[in-house]
């Protein structure tokens, strides 16, 4: 199907924060499907785009996981220690150099061959970021240091070794309840590729 494009026309927008992202709220004309252009404010939330990557192996059956504390989520009624595939933020520079970069900073592991499996918007009714998704077969020669993130900035991840199909199972039992990983672990299953 040809994608469509929205009739828009922009009248306002005013910054609400500007502090560590961007919060800016806009009005907006928007057409109608039967014509009628109709005027809306909607609040956007802009910290760039990201990328997130799952190093698995299939030899061994297994994937690498990152743990560590997300407020945000904290504050919604969760422990508060979310297991991800490691991601970042892209700062404006290439996804896939800088899930390479990630993925060392965050895991220990330095691989070389990247694939990229799709881009998404996570949260697109108010979040203006896309997160680019990547896949990469690691074995244990790749680890090249501990990992962990950067202490400056606040980051303290731990780095976890899990079994495929416990993975999974995790999906299922709710331990593992962040988008971007439950997308990518299924697309592993789903492609045969584990
Ligand atoms: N001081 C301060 N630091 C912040 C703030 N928000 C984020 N940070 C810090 O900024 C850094 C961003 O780290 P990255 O590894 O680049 O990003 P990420 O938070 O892991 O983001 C990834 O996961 C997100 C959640 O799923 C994704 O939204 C994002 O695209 C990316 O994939 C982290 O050290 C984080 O603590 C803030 O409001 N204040
Ligand atoms: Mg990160």
């Amino acid at each position: 199907m040809p994608a469509k494009h929205a009739e828009v026309r922009i009248l306002d927008s005013k910054i609400l924060s500007d502090d560590w992202y961007l919060l800016k709220k806009y009005t907006f004309e928007l057409q109608r499907r039967d014509g009628e252009w109709q005027r809306q404010s909607r609040e956007v939330y802009d910290r760039g785009n990201g990328a997130v990557i799952l190093l698995y192996n299939r030899s061994r059956q297994t994937v690498i996981l990152t743990r560590q504390f997300r407020f945000p989520v904290y504050v919604n009624d969760h422990p508060g220690l979310l297991l991800e595939a490691p991601a970042g933020l892209l700062d404006n520079l290439d996804p896939e150099k800088r899930i390479k970069a990630e993925a060392e900073e965050e895991t220990g592991y330095k691989v070389e061959q990247v694939q990229k499996v799709f881009e998404a918007f996570m949260s697109p009714g108010s979040v203006t970021e896309k997160l680019y998704f990547f896949i990469a077969e690691y074995n244990a020669e790749q680890l090249s240091g501990a990992g962990g993130g950067i202490k400056e900035e606040g980051e303290d991840i731990e780095v976890i070794e899990m079994n495929f199909q416990q993975a999974m199972e995790a999906i299922d039992n709710g331990e593992i309840a962040d988008a971007k990983t439950i997308m990518l672990l299924q697309y592993l299953a789903l492609k045969g590729i584990m």
